[in-house]
């Protein structure tokens, strides 16, 4: 497979005692949207957060195996490098309590650009690929809080475009919006992975039949099945994979 960006290879995970994750292998491609399904509990989100160390945060974990990112092994890369390359997108829309234009302007000032021309391209730049620039342009300077919650989410799907990431992770983006807002994201990771590299947690597998190219599904920290989505919904090979996806169980 061309271009394997991310390469998990018997990736195992433990919060204190407890194998969260058991020998994961999977690659990430670049430009495609990868979906993790599963019932819930099952590590999607643990693993997610794995691949761009947002897991450090927790005490008392620890790592088995490897992951590379671009060939270089993400367990001793800074972590703060490591989410400049991959971005990370929450369940919960979570803008910072300040205006729409400090929101996106807030990591690139921090990495350092000052000058406002510059500044307020990569703003209009980011809310145009998050496809909210419309909404918000004659608004900029209102708190991003004062939005709805799907435009906060496309806030945040802006924010993270600023930094100018390869990989999107995102953790059930839609799950706290309405069916409207939801569609709204669902045609906005069609659109972004012309450019990025998307990695979705979705509890939702018609959402993951909607959006993604390939579909890994997880079951009790284990990787049952990864493959092509139209593949894994019409012809899993496991029976476990096939028995979640008729609905026989989680
Ligand atoms: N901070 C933590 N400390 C201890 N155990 C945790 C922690 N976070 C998750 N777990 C456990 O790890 C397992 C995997 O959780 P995880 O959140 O990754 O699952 P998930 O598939 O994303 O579930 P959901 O779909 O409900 O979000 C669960 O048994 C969970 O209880």
């Amino acid at each position: 497979m061309a271009n394997k960006i991310i390469k998990a290879r018997d990736l195992s995970f433990y919060y204190g005692d407890f194998k969260a994750l058991k020998n994961i292998n999977i690659d990430v491609v670049k430009n495609e949207v990868l979906a993790f399904i599963g019932p819930s509990g099952c590590g999607k989100s643990t693993f997610l957060r794995i691949l761009n160390r947002m897991s450090d945060l927790v005490e008392g974990t620890k790592v088995e195996g490897s992951i590379t990112y671009n060939e270089q092994d993400i367990f001793s890369m800074d972590p703060i490098e490591l989410r400049k390359g991959v971005g990370m997108v929450f369940q919960k829309p979570n803008p910072f309590p300040m205006s729409i234009y400090d929101n996106i302007a807030y990591g690139p000032r921090m990495q350092g650009i000052k000058k406002k021309a510059d500044l307020d391209a990569i703003v209009e730049d980011s809310l145009k690929k998050a496809a909210i620039w419309d909404e918000v342009k004659d608004k900029l300077k209102k708190n991003a809080i004062s939005l709805s919650g799907g435009q906060q989410q496309r806030i945040c799907i802006a924010r993270s475009i600023a930094m100018n990431p390869e990989i999107l992770l995102m953790d059930e983006p839609t799950s706290a919006l309405d069916p409207i807002s939801t569609l709204k994201i669902e045609d906005l990771i069609n659109e972004l992975k012309k450019q990025y590299t998307i990695v979705i947690v979705t509890h939702n597998m018609q959402q993951a039949a909607r959006i993604s190219d390939r579909t890994a599904f997880f079951l009790l920290g284990e990787l049952v099945e990864v493959g092509p989505t139209d593949k894994l919904f019409d012809q899993p090979e496991d029976k476990r994979t096939e028995d979640y996806i008729t609905g026989r169980f989680g």
